[in-house]
């Protein structure tokens, strides 16, 4: 059996699951070798009718990762956009949020918000104002209501994932699987298929898998986190991420300013102004911070 080609649709320890032009194999990496993400597209040799074993991993468009102090990990590959799901209730967290939006911006993918539930009307005046600083930076906010209006949120968000790899993130609870279920149909069955092929066992484990709508189109679903390590972004990094920084940069007194206080700092005086909000500057500190705590 010959080399094949195909998309790694799901990720479980070292085990993946390649969807080739014809079929689903179980795969593994030779050696010790974990770096493959969901989202690669993968040379691979079939060594059963329904095993095989990835060769090559074929350069990637784009990367999106976590990290810890410790090693950072991927979480899916070749994506074009990053759908950030948010919700009226339960609250969600800004830290996140900024995070992934960071994440996306060094990773050079496009970012957007969406806002569920919005059919709680009693929270939605206060969500609003809350995504309202992601919107002032720029970012795409889209509100929807996945289990009230679930026509209105698919003619919404389907023309925005046409043609683009899209990865939706967002604390549990958000609704992000009632979005998935809503954008890809058949989505929970392919999920029971998925576990039952990498033979988790359990139900309950989650793990990040692709579904492929069409053939330039792909949703990929991610588990629910609660932290987003971004310890291997360096301070240059950092800086750009940060776009609204974008139009400081280059004007501080000293040429390698690390924007934390140093005197004529262009950056600080536009969080002073309220240029730049108070909140993201905070977290650039705590994320400038967690860079130099990198330890590989
Ligand atoms: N009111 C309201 N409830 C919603 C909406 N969308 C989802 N929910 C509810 O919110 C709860 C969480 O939805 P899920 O889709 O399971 O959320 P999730 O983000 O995938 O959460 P995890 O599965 O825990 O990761 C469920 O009880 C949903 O029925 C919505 O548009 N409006
Ligand atoms: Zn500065």
């Amino acid at each position: 059996m010959g080399i094949d080609k195909g998309t790694v649709i799901a990720a479980h320890g070292r085990h993946y699951l390649v969807q080739t032009e014809s079929i689903c194999l179980h795969c593994v990496t030779r050696g010790k070798k974990s770096d493959v993400a969901v989202g690669d597209i993968v040379q691979l040799k079939q060594t059963s009718p329904d095993q095989g074993v990835i060769e090559k991993i074929e350069e990637r468009k784009t990367l999106l990762y976590r990290s810890d102090q410790y090693k950072s990990k991927l979480l899916a590959a070749n994506l074009t956009q990053l759908f950030i799901v948010v919700a009226t209730e339960p609250g969600f967290s800004d830290d996140l949020v900024s995070r992934a939006l960071v994440a996306a911006e060094a990773g050079g993918i496009r970012p957007h918000i969406i806002l569920n539930k919005i059919d709680v009307t009693e929270s939605l005046p206060k969500a609003r104002e809350r995504v309202s600083l992601y919107a002032n930076l720029g970012y795409p906010v889209h509100e929807v209501s996945a289990r009230t209006s679930p026509e209105e949120t698919i003619a919404a968000l389907e023309p925005l994932l046409k043609g683009q790899s899209t990865i939706l993130i967002g604390q549990s609870g958000m609704g992000k699987s009632s979005l998935i279920n809503l954008l890809v149909p058949g989505a929970e069955l392919a999920t029971r298929e998925i576990s039952a092929a990498l033979d988790s066992g359990k139900h309950t484990t989650t793990f990040t898998r692709l579904f492929m709508v069409d053939g330039n189109t792909s949703i990929i679903d991610s588990p629910g986190f609660q932290e987003f390590g971004l310890y291997h972004l360096t301070e240059g990094m950092l800086e750009r991420a940060f776009k609204e920084f974008g139009p400081h940069l280059g004007h501080c007194r000293f040429y390698n300013c690390h924007h934390l206080s140093e005197p004529g700092c262009s950056i600080l005086s536009a969080v002073e102004s309220g240029q730049i909000p108070a909140m993201r500057h905070a977290l650039y500190q705590q994320l400038v911070h967690e860079s130099s705590q990198k330890l590989y």
